[in-house]
């Protein structure tokens, strides 16, 4: 199910000696495996080894010319560098290239490097550059309120995430600013609002759950061979979230574990969004405008989904215009009439412009694909982050079911949990907001800056540059979360009677705060808490020895090689 574009060329014997002749073996502690490893982060895989020996010698010489200017006109004389020395915070800089080569260097542990960064800086922020883009990164809670609420309308996200994101988001309301976003926003915070939507979510979720979830855990239990809980948890959600967002089950979780080409190409376009947050803007818009590698997969996968999408916003309407239209709940339903209204379009496309999308139905699209991106891998790999770190602290994984045993024996062991039920599960909430503060989904999220500012805790932001709030960072933070902050401890989130206590948004940041707070933070917890109370009770995972877990550089923090895990059943 999940794309990867890592894959090796075969040609990496002759890429180095071509690295070696180009004279690279070390270049401002840049070493051979770092360009190798970049390149390959970089450039579609069919590149060949000439064309990457080629670069080499080219990085070769523009790095000697720069070395050059830096030597005759030296460091420090431009206001940055000046400015740096005294008062930027951060990796080593050098002219043009800024912190480049120190990000390439770190690039498959970028979060780490970071808070490694601001820890030897001794400082709650820091600043970094690449050509093309200079960022401030923050994690004090005042500096995070600032950006996201007092400051809200100066930090933007921006017409160059805007553009990063656009070819699968359009103008939808994660990635939207001004009045495009606001309309998208009353009307989706109404909706998330209602009665009736909640319960949908909650049947939906009971239903796939304890349907083709237990089901295919039971089945992995009787085999007794290893799978991929990472994989797992992402079909169940990107079934629950089409079902909530289409009314359309993909059925991802079918026995056979399908490849669902609508779910496969979605994972290609978000794959290829990420990496374009990591490469100078240039390089992406050469690739698509020259429709090579990864961009032209992009271009092919967001056709895909495109297809998918808009058959079944023409099928609902025609269903609507029918005789006898059915009652839907889906976002797909509610969304409509907002559509229709706020881009003043007909219901459908004029005969003249037959199989092209109207502006409503293009609106629509949007609308729902971004809900599908927003709710799927944030939930899935928060809940494989929570299942390993059961794992790894059993105490808590006995814990979590004595408070699902009380709570199911109150109701007399029915079944399925109702809104009360796990409302009243609060230790299960505190692990489950424990593993968002040291494994959020969303581990960084950038906004631009429209003038210059000075934030609460003296970081200096100027006009267009880049600043981001940093949940990752400030959930290890001994600053913000006490000494204790890398232990992995539910207990600090309950008060002395156990209840959970909420904390300040602008301190625990996973979910974003201010007017762009998550819209579904409550559905998010309610589908983890019924994911985790329901297996949890019938099942017991093990890490398979040996497998490596740690992150993957992308826009939600997934399992760089999933989670391995055996299963047996408890009872
Ligand atoms: C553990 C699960 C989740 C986490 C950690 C999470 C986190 C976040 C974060 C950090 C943002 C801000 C992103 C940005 O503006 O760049 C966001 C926005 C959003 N989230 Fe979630 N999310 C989760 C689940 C969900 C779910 C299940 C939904 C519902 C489908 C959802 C819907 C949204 C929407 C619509 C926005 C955009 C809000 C706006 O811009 O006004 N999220 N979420």
């Amino acid at each position: 199910m999940e794309t990867t574009f890592e894959a090796e060329t075969n040609a990496g014997g002759l890429r180095k000696s071509l690295l070696a002749a180009a004279g690279l073996p070390k270049v401002w502690g840049f070493t051979l495996r770092d360009m190798r490893r970049s390149l390959n982060a970089f450039w579609p895989t069919e590149l060949s080894a000439t064309a990457i020996g080629l670069f080499a010698m080219f990085l070769s010489l523009t790095i000697g010319l720069l070395s050059v200017l830096y030597l005759f006109w030296g460091a420090g004389s431009s206001s940055i560098s000046g400015e740096r020395k005294e008062v930027f915070p951060g990796p080593k800089r050098y002219p043009l290239v800024g912190s480049l080569f120190e990000l390439l260097k770190n690039m498959h542990r970028t979060y780490d490097w970071l808070v490694e960064t601001m820890a030897k800086a001794d400082s709650s922020w820091c600043f970094l550059t690449i050509p093309g883009a200079k960022l401030v990164v923050v994690t004090d809670p005042r500096d995070v309120e600032h950006m996201l609420k007092s400051r809200f309308e100066n930090y933007p996200k921006g017409p160059e995430f805007h553009g990063l994101l656009y070819e699968l988001l359009g103008n939808g309301i994660f990635n939207a600013d001004g009045e495009v976003w606001r309309v998208q926003r009353k009307a989706a915070s109404h909706e998330f609002s209602t009665k009736s939507l909640k319960e949908l979510m909650l049947t939906i979720f009971n239903n796939k759950v304890n349907g083709a979830l237990v089901a295919l855990m039971g089945r992995f239990a009787e085999e007794g061979t290893p799978f991929d809980l990472q994989d797992v948890f992402q079909r169940c959600t990107f079934d629950t979230i089409c079902s909530i967002g289409f009314g359309v089950d993909p059925g991802c979780l079918a026995p056979e574990l399908p490849v669902v080409p609508f779910a496969n190409a979605f994972d290609i376009a978000q794959e290829v969004h990420s990496r374009r947050f990591l490469q100078p803007p240039v390089a992406y818009k050469l690739k698509r405008f020259l429709g090579l590698g990864s961009e032209r997969k992009l271009a092919e996968a967001v056709k895909e989904v495109d297809s998918f999408a808009y058959d079944v916003i023409r099928r609902r309407r025609q269903e609507m215009a029918g005789p006898c239209p059915q009652q839907h709940e889906d976002l797909l339903s509610r969304f409509i009439a907002v559509a229709d209204r706020e881009t003043k379009s007909p219901s459908a496309p004029e005969p003249e412009n037959e199989g092209v999308p109207s502006t409503a139905d293009r609106f629509l699209r949007d609308i729902i694909l971004n809900f599908v991106l927003a709710g799927r891998d944030t939930t899935s790999v928060t809940l494989t982050w929570f299942f390993w770190a059961l794992t790894q602290h059993r105490d808590v994984e006995e814990k979590i079911l004595g408070e699902v045993d009380r709570v199911d024996a109150a109701k007399g062991g029915s079944g399925a949990f109702g809104f009360e039920d796990l409302r009243s599960m609060n230790y299960l909430q505190a692990v489950l907001s424990e593993t968002l503060r040291l494994y959020p989904a969303v581990p960084s999220d950038v906004k631009s800056a429209l003038s210059d500012d000075i934030l609460p805790s003296g970081a200096i932001v100027r006009a267009g540059w880049r600043i981001a709030y940093f949940p990752y960072a400030q959930g290890r933070s001994a600053v913000v979360w006490g000494p204790d902050a890398l232990e992995f401890k539910p207990e600090r989130w309950l008060d002395s009677a156990g209840n959970f206590v909420q904390p300040s948004p602008y301190k625990f940041s996973s979910f974003q705060a201010g007017p762009r707070i998550c819209l579904g933070k409550d559905m998010a917890y309610l589908q983890m808490k019924v994911v985790a109370a329901s297996l949890l009770r019938r099942f017991k995972f093990t890490v398979v020895p040996g497998h490596v877990v740690t992150y993957r550089q992308s826009l939600v923090l997934t399992m760089r090689y999933g989670l391995q895990v055996t299963v047996e059943q408890r009872r």
